[in-house]
């Protein structure tokens, strides 16, 4: 048995590579800010910034466009996604959106009061943003572990049980609407919940009358891991397992980005018919008619079509495993990173990699994407202090236990060789990585700071001497 098996996929089309050398991405990271996020995707040469919308489609996807319904109201492809949906996770309603921020600000909005309370299992940037911008605050009630890099657990994206149980007697049941629960947990490193932590936590949950919705954006990842590390499940097929994993849920947002194998789109899906109805009365004036939601027919048909193929197992362990490839390489050479690897990306331990510089001033991580970026052509995203943002009342930095920079692998778009080359540029650049400038703000904005913020160097290059 080969121990890693090659792209279950053979390739069809290909998209030529930016190519710039070393002084034009000096020149292209310093107009960026020092922030990936604002580099043009020509200027990189392999992008793993986000796996977001950044899939590749199948034959079968692109055949399924041509088929696209653009009617205004009432497109079939609307139905035939509504009709996958419901048979793949099990829930009764779903209502379409242009993303999965779409569907968290129509959740958000139409069950926090203000004052309310929202646990989940670590925050997550946009889910987090519609939680408090709703009046609500969040409550962190991951287990401690996976807010160490260190820590090796097969499940570090569960709930502790006593931590949530705490919430409840602290601020009562009513005063928390629902809990979040994220299938895998990406900041933590897409690191999965498993089955019997789901199954506890709608015990609990339910007990009190709390709703549980689900983050189903990386869901089908979760499932791999639960079939390949809980016992009593290897035998399951994804799509069973998927299913299990929803009948304890009461609904979920989705990122359509990531798990559904295409390039744009969401949707929230739930049970209770009373919020569905307010639920799309919401679209209407947000997304578009109920029947598209802000996507196009062609897009929704691409989307119904890359969910069914992404519970394949070929599909899926092959992903997962492109990405313990890279985590293996990389620990091999020492570098520090969040173990165990994760569903979609390595997350490397920025604060260890640059042991000089000092989280709260110099912003390690953000400072080590550029670097990376400035070294090799290889774009990555900050995960650290810049990402997490500010208290939203105290105005205080949120200081995050993780401060990483995250590789995060698009779906069916790089090749083992690929992921070669990105291990030997981070192995190389952790040779001079004390060569590496921290960063100061040159523009912070108010909100998801992350997405547009500017810095510059503080010692005035990047990365001295290169
Ligand atoms: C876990 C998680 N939840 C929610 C979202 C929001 O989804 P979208 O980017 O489609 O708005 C993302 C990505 O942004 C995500 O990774
Ligand atoms: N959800 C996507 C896109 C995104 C990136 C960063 C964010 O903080 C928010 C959204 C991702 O995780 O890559």
């Amino acid at each position: 048995m080969m121990r890693f098996a090659p792209e279950p996929f053979k390739i069809k089309m290909v998209e030529p590579m930016g190519n710039l050398n070393k002084e034009e991405r000096k020149e292209a990271i310093k107009t960026a800010g020092y922030n990936t996020f604002l580099l043009k995707s020509e200027e990189c040469f392999i992008d793993l910034l986000t796996d977001s919308g950044t899939n590749a489609m199948s034959d079968r996807q692109w055949a399924g466009l041509m088929l696209g319904d653009e009617a205004y109201g009432g497109s079939r492809n609307f139905y035939h996604l509504e009709e996958t949906v419901r048979e793949l996770f099990g829930f009764k309603y779903v209502v379409p959106t242009h993303q999965g921020r779409g569907a968290e600000n129509i959740l958000s909005t139409l069950t926090i009061k203000p004052g309310d309370y929202v646990p989940g299992n670590m925050y997550f940037t946009t889910t987090r943003f519609h939680q408090e911008h709703n009046g609500a605050t969040f409550r962190d009630v991951v287990i401690d572990e996976a807010h160490d890099p260190n820590a090796v657990l097969d499940f570090k994206g569960n709930v502790d049980l006593n931590k949530f149980q705490a919430l409840i007697d602290e601020v009562g049941a009513d005063k928390i609407p629902y809990i979040c629960l994220a299938v895998t947990v990406n900041l933590a490193g897409g690191q999965p919940v498993s089955m019997a932590n789901i199954k506890a936590v709608s015990e609990m949950a339910h007990k009190y009358g709390i709703k549980v919705m689900f983050d189903a954006t990386r869901c089908v990842e979760n499932a791999y891991f639960i079939k390949t590390r809980e016992e009593g499940y290897e035998d399951k097929t994804i799509k069973e397992i998927v299913h299990e994993l929803f009948s304890y849920g009461d609904g979920c947002t989705m990122s359509g980005k990531k798990d559904c194998l295409t390039n744009i789109g969401g949707f929230l899906c739930m049970n209770d018919k009373d919020l569905y109805i307010r639920a799309t009365g919401m679209v209407v004036q947000y997304e578009g008619m109920p029947t598209y939601g802000g996507m196009a027919g062609r897009d929704m048909e691409a989307m119904a079509i890359g969910l069914r193929e992404s519970m394949e197992f070929n599909y899926i362990s092959h992903r997962v495993n492109q990405i313990r490839y890279l985590g293996e390489k990389l620990d091999a050479a020492g570098v520090p990173m969040v173990k165990p690897s994760g569903g979609h990306a390595i997350f490397v331990d920025a604060r260890a990699f640059l042991d000089h510089l000092d989280q709260k001033t110099d912003f390690p991580a953000q400072a080590l994407a550029a670097a990376v970026y400035e070294y090799s052509g290889v774009r990555t995203m900050e995960r650290g202090i810049i990402s997490a943002g500010r208290d939203n009342k105290t105005g205080e930095n949120h200081v995050p236990k993780l401060e990483t920079i995250r590789l995060t692998i698009p779906r069916r778009v790089y090749t083992y060789a690929h992921l070669d080359y990105v291990a030997d540029a981070i192995i190389q650049l952790y040779q001079v990585r004390h060569d590496i400038s921290g960063l100061k703000w040159v523009y912070e904005p108010e909100v998801l700071r992350f997405f547009t913020g500017r810095f510059e160097p503080k010692n005035g290059e990047l990365i001295k001497g290169f």
